[in-house]
Order: structure tokens, then C-alpha cells, then sequence
């Protein structure tokens, strides 16, 4: 028998029975609770009289509706007013543990979860959002379900699934100065496809891995769901152990100790297979920035815009020429000659504190160019508090941008963050499909230190001019 994969380790681990289909019935440990997705499943539980399984292995919070701006105690009006009370009213009725929009450990649940110790190696852990592969960097098992799973978790703590195929991506080399692991994704992404990794849950391994921080372990497991795959994961390490430990839900003294000798062998067995292996040298890779509609439309920012005349597949031919439309862009421009009237630094890709102290080192005693409007919004609220202990809101605001509070802000137009039709953006985000930011925004995806480098630019521009 051949080894098995970190993914194989997990799911064994907490397989409660098998069916004839090829499904498994999995023991689901932890559970993340957004106001968007949720409110069908608590109204799922009311009508069928039924309580939750385990109120203690979920934490519910809003972050996509809440507003960003000078929070009050005040609840916007409209649809995210109701879908913030909404979550209020179902964690109250239901036991769930809920953090307030207020409070210091309010965020966007998958900056959240890591920053508690809700997130732990070796555990199953889902939410009603896709981005959940985010937690797969500490050696989760975690993916995104939809709001009937989420009922079928409240009440069961269990759920129904297909095992995906294997896939590998092993990260060589070293990254050159201004490249981040955003462009690592990008250009990832840009080679496979947007269905690259679909069926298939991914581990990213290798080298280049060991040397990376948690913050861009999450923004590289964050954007597998842009590559197709609801699951990419980092075996724990070192690294791991370190930023858990002493995290408020983290396991303490004994067990702590315990579990964290586990977590050090939960790792793939040198002799395992994988379906598909996938091998990047990140050592040459430039900043890369998105030119279109989907997060596979990104080039180097060195590169010009592609021309869909000299594409021979006729159906690419018509998307990129959509996108090229939508997002107003003549073929053969300079992809460093787009003006741009938006910048976004934020979002559970890039709204951690080392995004915010790469950036800020960015705009450091510059200005954001004339007509530009930037916003810096942390990705919780203890990013927001370390930053400002740090100074580099003092930063960001001396550059010109506005400060913000902890939510998803202008990653998706469902609060008061929108862009407006025709409006350009640099975005940490991590999509960038029509009306994403606002309907008729365009959405360009880049890095934190490319989209600082946009503010102060007025344009897309490539972060190693300015870097001195
Ligand atoms: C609204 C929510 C359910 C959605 C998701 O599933 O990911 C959002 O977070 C997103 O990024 O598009
Ligand atoms: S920040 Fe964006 S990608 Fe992340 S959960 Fe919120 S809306 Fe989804």
C-alpha cells in the first residue's frame, strides 16, 4: 500500500461511515457562521423544532454587509441591516457564540478563525462561503458548503461527502524583491485555468512553502477556490505551531503540548501519489495584475494587453474580447499605462497585518496620485488595532488613504463599499468577475505592494520602480 497525503490523513481521521456511492459521512469539527449564508439554515432548523448538535463548534459573525465607515452601534438599513439582525437573532435563539460588529475580535471569518485558534491543524472545518480553503493553510481540512449543508452541520455535526482526486502544487525557488505570493497564485492560476484544480483538493508543498509566513500561507490556500478547488492546504510546521500558540481557543498546557507533537507529523507520507503534481519556480515570477473578468485573465504587469484576434480557440476568442469590453481595454496597451481611479487593500486574501505593513512601506512619505480614492480596510479588527499600534494608519492616512473598520468591504457589493460604473480599481481581492465591486466596476487583481504602488502611480505599474 502506497502512503497517504495530508488530505487522506484528515479525511480518515474523521470519517464517521462509508456508502455504496463512494461518499463518506465526515465528522465536522468547527463551523464558521456569516450572515449571508446562514439565515436559510437556522429558518431550515425552526421549522424542523430541531437544536443544534453542538452550539460550542460554531462561531457566527457579519462581515460582508457591515459598514466599514466610523462604525456606530447603528445597523445600516436595506438588506445588510436585516441580514446583520437576522445573524443576532439566530445565534441568540440558537446558543451560537456571535461576535458583535463592535467588538475586538469582530472580522471576516477566515481572518478571524486563525487569529482565535478556532482554526486548528488536523480538523475539519467548514462555512457557507467559499473562500473556507483559506483555513487549509494550517493544515485543515476546510471547504466551502452551501446553506443547506450548513442546516445539516447545526443539527448533525456531520456531513456528506465525495472524496476529491490529489493534486500537488510544489513551489521551488525564491521570490525576487516587490513579488509577493499573490503573484504566486495569480500566475498559478493564469497557467492552469480556473478549473485547473477542479475535483481535486490541493497541497501546496515544496520549498518555497517552508519559508512562508501564515499570513501568505492564507492568501495562497485562499484563491485555490479562484483555481477550481475547494480545498488547498499547507502541512503544519514550526511556523504553524508558533503563530497558535497562546491564540485564545488554541488548546492550552497538556493539550497543547499533545497536539501540537501531532501536528508536527501531520504531513503527506514521502511515498504517496498524487493525481496530478503541478511544479512553479516562483524565483522568476514578476508581479502579476488581472487584465479581465476572471482571476485567469492576469499577466505579468510587464506584459501588454493580449490581443483576442490572434487567438486561435474561438471561444476564448469571445470571452477575452467580452472582458477586453467590459473592462474597457484596447488590446495591445501597456498593461502599465492603465489609469486607475480606485485602490482596494483588504479582503481575506490580503487583508492581514503583513499585507497592511507591505503596503504601508510602500506608500511611506508618498502620496496617492490626484483623483485616485484609496481604502485601507484590515481584515479584522485585531489587524486594525495591531496596525494602528504600529502606526501605519498614521501611515496610510498621511499617503491619503482613508482608514477603515473590519469587514469585506469593497470585495463584494453587498455593503455601502461599491465602486461605481466605469470606475477602475487595483484590488486585493480575489475576484474580479462583472459588477464583483459594483455593477460596472472593473476590478484589476494584484498584491498589496502592486495595488500601493497603483495609489501612488494613478496607474497599474509595476512595485519594483518604485521600491528603492
Ligand atoms: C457571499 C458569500 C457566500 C461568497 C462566497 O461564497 O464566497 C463571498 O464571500 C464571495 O467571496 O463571493
Ligand atoms: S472578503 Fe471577499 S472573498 Fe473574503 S469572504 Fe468576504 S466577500 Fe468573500
Amino acid at each position: 500500500m502506497t502512503g497517504q497525503t495530508l488530505y487522506d490523513k484528515i479525511w480518515d481521521n474523521h470519517r464517521v461511515k462509508d456508502y455504496d456511492d463512494g461518499s463518506s459521512l465526515l465528522y465536522i469539527d468547527r463551523h464558521l457562521v456569516q450572515e449571508v449564508s446562514s439565515p436559510q439554515a437556522f429558518d431550515g432548523l425552526r421549522e424542523r423544532g430541531l437544536p443544534l448538535r453542538r452550539p460550542d463548534a460554531h462561531v457566527a459573525v457579519a462581515d460582508h454587509a457591515v459598514p466599514t465607515r466610523l462604525r456606530s452601534q447603528h445597523l445600516p438599513g436595506g438588506l445588510a441591516g436585516d441580514q446583520i439582525s437576522r445573524l443576532v437573532r439566530n445565534a441568540r435563539e440558537f446558543g451560537v457564540p456571535y461576535i458583535p460588529m463592535n467588538d475586538r475580535r469582530h472580522g471576516i471569518v477566515h481572518v478571524i478563525g486563525p487569529e482565535l485558534g478556532f482554526t486548528l491543524p488536523g480538523a475539519t472545518l467548514v462555512c457557507g462561503d467559499s473562500h473556507t480553503c483559506t483555513h487549509g493553510a494550517f493544515g485543515a481540512l476546510a471547504f466551502g458548503i452551501g446553506a443547506s449543508e450548513c442546516e445539516t452541520i447545526f443539527a448533525t455535526q456531520t456531513l456528506r461527502q465525495r472524496k476529491q482526486k490529489r493534486m500537488r502544487v510544489t513551489l521551488h525557488g525564491r521570490l525576487g524583491t516587490g513579488v509577493a505570493v499573490k503573484d504566486i497564485i495569480l500566475a498559478l492560476i493564469a497557467e492552469i485555468g480556473t478549473g485547473g484544480g477542479f475535483g481535486h483538493a490541493i497541497e501546496f508543498a515544496g520549498p518555497a512553502i517552508a519559508e512562508l509566513s501564515m499570513e501568505a500561507r492564507m492568501t495562497l490556500c485562499n484563491m485555490s477556490i479562484e483555481a477550481g478547488s475547494r480545498v488547498g492546504m499547507v502541512a503544519p510546521d514550526e511556523t504553524t505551531i508558533t503563530y497558535l500558540k497562546g491564540r485564545p481557543l488554541a488548546p492550552e498546557g497538556d493539550l497543547w503540548m499533545r497536539a501540537s507533537a501531532e501536528w508536527q507529523d501531520l504531513r503527506t507520507d514521502p511515498d504517496a501519489v498524487f493525481d496530478r503534481e503541478v511544479d512553479l519556480d516562483v524565483s522568476a515570477l514578476a508581479p502579476h495584475v488581472s487584465w479581465g473578468t476572471t482571476p485567469e485573465e492576469t499577466l505579468p504587469v510587464t506584459a501588454t494587453i493580449p490581443d483576442p484576434a490572434l487567438e486561435q480557440d474561438a471561444g476564448k476568442r469571445f470571452r477575452m474580447a467580452r472582458s477586453l469590453a467590459y473592462m474597457g481595454l484596447e488590446p495591445g496597451t501597456r498593461l502599465a499605462d492603465v489609469q486607475i481611479d480606485r485602490v482596494f487593500i483588504g479582503s481575506c486574501t490580503n487583508g492581514r497585518i503583513e499585507d497592511l505593513r507591505n503596503a504601508a512601506a510602500i506608500v511611506k512619505d508618498r502620496r496617492i496620485a490626484g483623483g485616485v480614492v484609496g481604502i485601507v480596510v484590515p481584515g479584522s479588527a485585531s489587524v486594525r488595532l495591531q496596525a494602528e499600534a504600529e502606526g501605519l494608519d498614521k501611515v496610510f492616512r498621511a499617503a491619503g488613504f482613508e482608514w477603515r473598520d473590519s469587514g469585506c468591504s469593497m470585495c463584494v457589493a453587498m455593503n455601502d463599499d461599491r465602486l461605481a460604473a466605469g470606475e477602475r480599481c487595483a484590488s486585493t481581492s480575489n475576484r474580479n468577475f462583472e459588477g464583483r465591486q459594483g455593477q460596472g466596476g472593473r476590478t484589476h487583481l494584484m498584491s498589496p505592494v502592486m495595488a500601493a504602488a497603483a495609489a501612488i502611480a494613478g496607474r497599474l505599474t509595476d512595485v519594483r520602480n518604485l521600491a528603492s
